[in-house]
């Protein structure tokens, strides 16, 4: 019997919490799932020196990290070197963020490691850098192309123990949501939730609530069409697929939480429709996972916190549940 290998921690925007958070997971999480971290050992050396954290520091290999972790934070070198001042992004570290997503994507297709657990970036300083993909889930999704191939489609997905959100639009501007919005991306990532859900997280026949886009879900078209014209047809082609979708549901009442006993997972129509509830609720907890990938992708819900980065405020709880989940997702995909 061979075991699962370790998970792979990417290194994130070096001027964010993602250091800080990473030692302190190793410092919180040495009971669960072993991990490795991609990067240059000597930055989180700096930033448990700088915290005054007793975590030792080891340059290592993915084979090698399992048996490094117990008594130091194992660290698989980018060969690059990286250092940042805490809370002063600078786009001359982007050729290494995206290099430790990059290797954590080889590694874990390679079967070098169980699955992926993304570090904060910040989106604009990649952008500055010349990075052409709006964040992580498509950049995955782009890596995970098989050659000849189109990317698969990505979708977010925000978890927690009370509440799953998935953001059927995802890092778009506001304006253009309703023209994006259409009754065949709300089926296509309503299938993907289904079967995730199903395959990875063994809920056998997950329940799906759709909000609506408009106030009231429209009130019949008054508030507009939308949800009339869009989403309640894409519901009853989930319905008639086997999917128990319902909806659409207004989106001010579906979170509260008589209401939320009544799904598994609630589909939004954009971002900040599905970002809110959840980061009100479980702003500590939540966890950000990709479904519709090959391979396990898990993230903490939150970003890289510059302005309270190298501080020693930062909570790596969000983390510690994005490496937990990550965990029992990759021993669920080994017994399969
Ligand atoms: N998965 C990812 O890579 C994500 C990246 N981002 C990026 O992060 C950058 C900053 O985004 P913001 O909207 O400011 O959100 P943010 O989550 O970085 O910060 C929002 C507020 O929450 C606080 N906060 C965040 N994480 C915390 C933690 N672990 N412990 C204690 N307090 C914490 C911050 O100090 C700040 O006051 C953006 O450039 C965005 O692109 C945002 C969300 C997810
Ligand atoms: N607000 C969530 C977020 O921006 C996470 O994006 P990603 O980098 O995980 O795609």
């Amino acid at each position: 019997m061979t075991s699962t290998p370790p998970l792979a921690l990417t290194q994130g925007d070096p001027a964010g919490i993602g250091p800080e958070i990473t030692l302190r997971a190793w410092i919180d999480g040495r009971a669960g799932p072993p991990f490795f971290v991609l990067s240059d050992p000597a930055l989180y050396e700096a930033a448990a020196s700088r915290l005054g954290l007793d975590v030792p520091v080891r340059a290592t290999s993915p084979e090698e990290a399992a048996s490094v972790f117990p008594d130091a934070l194992p660290v698989v070198p980018l060969g690059i070197p990286v250092s940042a001042a805490p809370g002063r992004p600078d786009p001359a570290t982007a050729a290494a963020t995206i290099l430790s997503i990059d290797r954590a994507v080889a590694l874990v297709r390679e079967g070098r490691a169980a699955a992926i657990v993304t570090n904060p970036i910040a989106k604009h300083v990649l952008y500055e850098a010349g990075f052409a993909h709006p964040g992580h889930t498509e950049y995955l999704a782009a890596l995970a192309a098989e050659p000849g191939e189109p990317a698969p489609m990505p979708v977010m997905m925000i978890w927690s123990e009370g509440l799953a959100v998935v953001p059927v639009t995802i890092h778009v501007a506001l304006r253009e949501v309703p023209a994006l919005l259409t009754a065949d991306l709300i089926v296509e990532t309503a299938r993907i939730v289904a079967h995730d859900l199903a395959t990875r997280f063994g809920i056998a026949a997950p329940r799906l609530a759709l909000a609506g886009l408009n106030p009231h879900a429209g009130e019949g078209g008054a508030m507009g069409t939308e949800d009339r014209d869009i989403v309640a047809p894409a519901i009853e082609r989930l319905r008639a697929e086997g999917i128990a979708a319902s909806g659409p549901h207004p989106a001010d009442t579906l979170f509260h939480p008589r209401a939320r006993e009544r799904y598994d997972v609630a589909l939004a129509m954009y971002h900040d429709q599905a970002l809110i509830p959840i980061k009100t609720i479980a702003f500590d907890e939540g966890v950000n996972v990709t479904l519709g990938l090959p391979f396990i992708r898990t993230s903490p819900d939150h970003g890289t916190a510059f302005d309270i980065a190298g501080r020693g405020l930062a909570r790596a709880d969000s983390l510690g549940a994005a490496i937990g989940l990550a965990g029992r997702l990759a021993a669920r995909a080994a017994a399969r």
